[in-house]
């Protein structure tokens, strides 16, 4: 019944402006699904392969379609994927585009959940899956600079995270709030700043005034709001560490690998962090297990470049101890299933799960249901703009299954 009856892609825009790959899948009985991929800016250098979405059409259209038309049912993901796979045949999905891979991975889903009836997050999850008792919480990008912004905060991402809300809906207002409390202090303090690219605030300031700031916003909205908001960041060490000079460089400042272990190891204690992703180099190993080892008692320490949802990196990071949570990030592997076997392995070795959107997004809202149908503990899909508060909403709907 779900058998696929077409595959149609075509280039979108995504948030950045940019040219992106969105996939219809039609199966035979009328099921539909529609979906896009997200395209990152500090991407790890162990991702799948995104192909110039011209290119990645022109392929998929070539290996893959022939392959899921009138053989592949969209309701069985595994088939689905292993024929994507079976049409790229390399390891990264270099041949098809994982852009192209992934937005039919996501697509093929939505029709499959079409033709049961059921919501997404539930044909992911299992029909047990109850999204009302536990939902992911939301971590909110609120002061950022990196790659996703020139001139600002040397780290990526300061991230509100409302770990006390009642209910995923107050989780997502908190988190606006916090990001208008940082509008305020910015211009209290005659500070101008422009949004990032996750619609994040990009201030020129230093790090050390950014935490001020995200400590300031999130104490004030937890006493209005009644409930606790701690904060987390994204480092992306990576894109601050010069291999040749093996040292982080945050502007002028320098720190070695073993001096970036004990900042993040006080900027945890310091601000009581309840989050740091990428905190390290993505091929230090050695310096995510030293940290996870000295502050995973009390905060998530997350890899993102470091495992790129990817399920050997994450098994050689689980034998090391290099982190007590992965961020998952469906294009960063090119399907589903691929990323559903990220999660599973994190979670049966004890590791929290975050699902993630990327820098560039689309107003699909596909991993709104996949964080809910894992068992996510964290989603980060930014606060506002509407390509995350197509996210952000969604969550809010299934959370009251009206979806
Ligand atoms: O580093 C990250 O976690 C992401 C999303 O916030 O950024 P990008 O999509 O640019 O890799
Ligand atoms: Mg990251």
């Amino acid at each position: 019944m779900t058998r696929i009856e077409s595959v149609s892609l075509r280039r979108v825009l995504d948030s950045r402006g940019n040219p992106t790959v969105e996939a219809d899948v039609l199966t035979e009985s009328g099921g539909f699904g529609r979906a896009a991929a997200p395209s990152g800016a500090s991407t790890g250098e162990y991702e799948a392969i995104e192909l110039p979405p011209k290119e990645a059409i022109a392929k998929a259209r070539e290996h893959a379609v022939p392959r899921l038309v009138g053989s592949v049912h969209a309701g069985n993901q595994r088939d689905v994927d292993a024929a994507l796979h079976a049409a790229d045949g390399t390891e990264d999905f270099s041949e098809i585009g994982a852009n192209s891979a992934v937005a039919i991975s996501m697509a093929a889903s939505k029709a499959g959940a079409d033709v049961l009836g059921a919501p997404l997050f539930q044909h992911l999850g299992g029909t047990f899956r109850d999204a009302d008792r536990t939902f992911p919480v939301p971590l909110g990008n609120v002061v950022g600079g990196g790659e996703h912004a020139a001139d600002a905060t040397h780290i990526q991402e300061f991230l509100s995270a409302p770990v006390g809300a009642p209910s995923v809906a107050e989780a997502v207002f908190a988190n606006a709030e916090v990001h208008a409390a940082v509008a305020d202090i910015l211009a209290d303090r005659g500070i101008p700043a422009a949004k990032g690219d996750e619609g994040a605030w990009a201030p020129a300031v230093d790090d050390s005034e950014a935490f001020d700031i995200v400590e300031e916003a999130t104490e004030r909205v937890a006493e209005a709001v009644g409930f606790e908001i701690k904060f987390g960041l994204d480092v992306a060490a990576s894109e601050l560490y010069d291999a040749d000079a093996g040292v982080y460089r945050y502007g002028d400042d320098e720190r070695t690998p073993d001096e970036q272990v004990d900042y993040m190891a006080e900027l945890v204690d310091e601000y009581d962090l309840a989050y740091v992703e990428d905190p390290l180099d993505e091929d230090d190993y050695d310096g995510f297990a030293e940290l996870t080892e000295r502050v995973g008692d009390r905060t998530l320490i997350c890899g993102d470049d470091l495992f790129v949802t990817n399920v050997e990196r994450l098994s050689r990071g689980i034998d090391e101890g290099a982190a007590n949570s992965i961020l998952i990030k469906p294009n960063q592997i090119g399907t589903l299933s691929d990323a559903f076997d990220a999660v599973e392995l994190a979670q049966r070795n004890g590791l929290d799960a975050v699902v993630s959107h990327r820098s560039g997004e689309t107003e699909d809202t596909t991993i709104a249901h996949l964080a809910v149908a894992t068992d996510a503990s964290f989603i980060k899909t930014g606060t506002v703009g509407g390509e995350r508060t197509a996210k952000l909403n969604e969550l809010i709907r299934i959370a009251e299954e009206a979806v």
